[in-house]
């Protein structure tokens, strides 16, 4: 297996992602959020953009999972989704690139089988599929992907909503590809990272409990305001 792949078993991997407008908004925040992660222990930094990516390989270290999230006016898929967006991604150093792999329609008519075969024709580029359903991860596992993650799941309107993890998913995938499966996805807890690697996560993605402070925050505020109520 691939050795960044390899690095990446049982490990945690974080998100820091911040939008525009928002406080920790910027490269070098987000450079700043990564490396408290890798000082915590974590083993990888998803991030968002190019310019994060770039910022992030530079002054952390560690081995990046690169994303860009776009809208484009003619369809609902916005990580990384066109083959354009992927290969910004790899030029700005990202070791693995994540794109949705839901079976949605992908702008400017791209499918998902071209994005792969385009990606791939140059040898160690690793491509991760975010998906929703297990089909969409069988699927992305026929069609060449190297890892698959939950990312996805509660986010299409077909797939399973709920406030916890998909660790249902993770496990039924789990047990029916051969290539690494990452948990993603509102686990908000160490205990529910132990989960996802117990019902077969190859490692754990967490992002808004550990990067996003004025979230967490928010429900601290909520709760606090409910409690007053009752
Ligand atoms: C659905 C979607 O757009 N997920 C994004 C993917 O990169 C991020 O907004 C999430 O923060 C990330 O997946 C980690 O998940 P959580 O923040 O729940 O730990």
């Amino acid at each position: 297996m691939t050795h960044v792949i390899e690095q990446l078993r049982g490990q945690l991997i974080v998100s820091c992602q911040a939008y525009p407008g928002e406080a920790l908004y910027g490269s070098h925040l987000m450079t700043a959020m990564a490396n408290a992660a890798r000082d915590g222990g974590a083993a990888a930094i998803r991030a968002n953009s190019p310019q994060d990516v770039a910022a992030i390989k530079e002054g952390c270290g560690l081995p990046v999972i690169g994303i860009w999230k776009k809208n484009y006016p003619d369809s609902d898929v916005y990580i990384t989704p066109c083959l354009a967006d992927a290969e910004l991604l790899f030029a700005a150093g990202a070791d693995i690139v994540a794109v949705d792999a839901t079976s949605r329609p992908r702008p400017r008519a791209e499918t998902l089988a071209g994005v792969v075969q385009a990606i791939h024709s140059r040898p160690g580029r690793l491509l991760m599929a975010d998906i929703s359903t297990l089909e969409e991860g069988l699927a992305a596992q026929a069609l060449g992907f190297d890892l698959l993650s939950t990312t996805l799941s509660g986010y299409t309107p077909y797939s399973r909503q709920s406030e916890e993890p998909d660790l249902d998913l993770l496990a039924r995938l789990s047990a029916a590809v051969s290539i690494p499966v990452i948990a993603e996805g509102r686990i908000h807890s160490p205990q529910l990272a132990a989960a996802a690697l117990a019902a077969g996560a190859y490692a754990v993605v967490v992002g808004t409990t550990i990067t996003r402070p004025h979230t967490i925050t928010e429900q601290f505020v909520q709760e606090m305001r409910r409690s007053v109520v009752r």
